[in-house]
């Protein structure tokens, strides 16, 4: 579907150049209508990285720009709160041991049970993923329709849900292990080993580093990685491509079907 779209399109384009080569007007007025319909469009910036590589430190940095970012994080967040289908589904699935005296879940407890068992992992993706992806789906929408140009997606398992491939240019915060581990256990209070399984749940951030479009190297300091920022800010803000172009013609749609196909296909991916 996506691709036909983008053909007929294509072909329409190229039929303006090769028909109406003789007749300049109609040719630049065809360039303007698509200049303007361009300026609709929008880019959607895939942001990812490890547990603790410094996603939220280098969205943040998105933010003060004015940039708008979608964090899957809040949006997993929002879709268990008490009540929610989500929290119905994981309570059913993991029992009330998993609830706080207010009846929320209790997520250090879940956490703890996720991270050290793969196949409740794969079994809490799947209840999830429908809830994520159609809230992703949402906040983008509302974007769209703001008519935000530049967005920011903030998805943690962007590469491990397929992701990458909707969002250009990708963005990967990278650490060397050792300040993953160490920030890790200061930020979140926990042990070393603790530490490693909740890394061990994702791809090697090594690995993300070689998919990366754009790497940041957030293993200094903040002044560091900030310079970096300066330059990956322009590359983001840069005029949208052909290609980013024909993808967001009817992204929207597009980037909501992948999600849930993408989260669908979470359990099977991971570790
Ligand atoms: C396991 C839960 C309860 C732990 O909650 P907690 O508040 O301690 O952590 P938080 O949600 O802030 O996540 C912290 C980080 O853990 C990592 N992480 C979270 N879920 C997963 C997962 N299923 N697999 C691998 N890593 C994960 C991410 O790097 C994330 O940034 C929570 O992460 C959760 O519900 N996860 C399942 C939903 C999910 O896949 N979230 C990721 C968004 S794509
Ligand atoms: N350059 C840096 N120097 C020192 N500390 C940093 C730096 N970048 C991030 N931190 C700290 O490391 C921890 C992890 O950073 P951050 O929360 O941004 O990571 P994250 O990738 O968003 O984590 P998560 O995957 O859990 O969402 C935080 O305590 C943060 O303050």
């Amino acid at each position: 579907m996506k691709q036909s779209a983008f053909c007929g399109q294509h072909q329409a384009i190229k039929n303006t150049f090769l028909v109406d080569t003789e007749n300049r007007d109609l040719a630049s007025s065809s360039v303007c209508e698509i200049s303007r319909e361009r300026e609709r469009e929008m880019r959607v910036v895939g942001l990812t990285g490890g547990i603790a590589s410094g996603k939220s430190t280098v969205s943040n940095l998105f933010k003060s720009e004015g940039l708008p970012v979608v964090d899957a994080d809040v949006v997993a967040r929002d879709v268990v709160r008490k009540g929610t289908g989500g929290w119905k589904k994981v309570v059913k699935a993991f029992g009330n041991d998993i609830l706080l005296e207010n009846g929320e879940i209790d997520r250090a407890c879940l956490g703890q049970i996720v991270f050290t068992d793969p196949a409740k992992r794969q079994l809490l993706n799947r209840l999830l993923a429908p809830h994520i992806s159609s809230g992703i789906f949402w906040e983008v929408l509302k974007l769209w329709i703001k008519g935000s140009k530049v967005i920011i997606l903030d998805i943690p398992l962007l590469f491990e849900v397929k992701m990458d491939r909707r969002t250009s240019p990708v963005i990967v915060v990278w650490v060397d292990h050792e300040t993953q581990i160490n920030r890790l256990m200061a930020r979140d209070g926990i042990s070393e080993e603790e530490a490693n399984n909740k890394i061990n749940a994702q791809m090697e951030l090594d690995l993300k580093k070689t998919k990366a479009d754009i790497i940041i190297d957030n293993s200094g300091t903040i002044e560091e990685t900030k310079l970096q920022f300066e330059k990956v800010l322009s590359q983001v803000n840069r005029p949208l491509t052909w290609k980013e172009y024909a993808r967001s013609r009817d992204g929207i749609f597009w980037i909501f079907t992948s999600t849930v196909v993408g989260v669908l296909a979470l359990h099977k991916h991971l570790p």
